[in-house]
């Protein structure tokens, strides 16, 4: 079976006077249900090859394949329906839209698709919030939530069209630890309980040693942990 997400010598430099190397020859397998750690110094290009792997970036050099199928030569569009179908995104800023309601901001990626009927959305949206233990805000704004909250309604969010792939950068970074934890403990639970993939940057020690498998990057490239 193949990864879920492969690269090889991927490479990420931008053009300049004098160009910036983000990331250098990085060769990865991820397979589903591993929870991987991108750990490493500030400015080692953690995110950079976050944004890489979740297509929000172009890389200038080597091969990244999701769900087997090679990433190079797809236009703008077939990269935003494999971002929308296959990966969730979340940040260390929770981006929620604020004029919309919570249950409104999980089931945007859902209209987005298309795949869905109206009463499907409002059902699915009810189940990813309630099982992160946010029934009883569905109608609020993000503003009337704490900040933990509003980072369950990423998560949820994230998982609105039931992706194999969950990107996250810096998923508990903005929280105290007691929200780190419950992110964490969520995040952990999709892997082991529905065999999700979680890929995550972290300067958090205790979840990367939790993570079951940890990439450290030092100045663009692999290294040892
Ligand atoms: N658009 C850009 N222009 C110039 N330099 C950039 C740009 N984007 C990133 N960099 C530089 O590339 C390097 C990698 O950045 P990146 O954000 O990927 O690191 P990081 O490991 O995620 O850092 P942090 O832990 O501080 O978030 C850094 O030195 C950064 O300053």
């Amino acid at each position: 079976m193949s990864a879920l997400i492969e690269i090889k010598g991927l490479t990420r430099i931008l053009p300049a006077a004098v160009p910036v190397t983000l990331v250098e020859d990085i060769s990865l397998a991820i397979g589903a249900g591993e929870l991987v750690a991108i750990t490493g110094p500030s400015g080692s290009g953690k995110s950079s090859l976050l944004y890489l792997l979740g297509l929000l970036d172009k890389a200038t050099g080597g091969t990244l394949a999701i769900e087997g199928r090679d990433t190079a030569g797809l236009s703008e569009r077939e990269r935003a329906g494999i971002r929308l179908a296959t990966l969730g995104f979340v940040f260390q800023f929770h981006f929620l839209l604020p004029e919309f309601t919570v249950r409104e901001n999980v089931e945007i990626p859902m209209r987005r698709l298309g795949r869905l009927g109206a009463t499907a959305m409002r059902e699915r949206s009810t189940e990813l919030l309630s099982a992160l233990g946010l029934a009883d805000h569905l109608d609020k704004r993000p503003d009337q939530l704490s900040g933990g909250q509003r980072q369950r309604v990423a998560v949820a969010r994230s998982l609105a069209n039931d992706p194999p792939l969950i990107l996250a950068d810096e998923p508990t970074g903005s929280l105290d630890s007691k929200n780190s934890d419950q992110v964490f403990a969520i995040l952990d639970a999709l892997v082991r309980e529905r065999g999700k993939t979680v890929i995550a940057v972290t300067h958090d020690t205790e979840m990367a040693a939790k993570a079951s498998r940890r990439i450290h990057l030092v100045d663009g490239r692999l290294a040892k942990s």
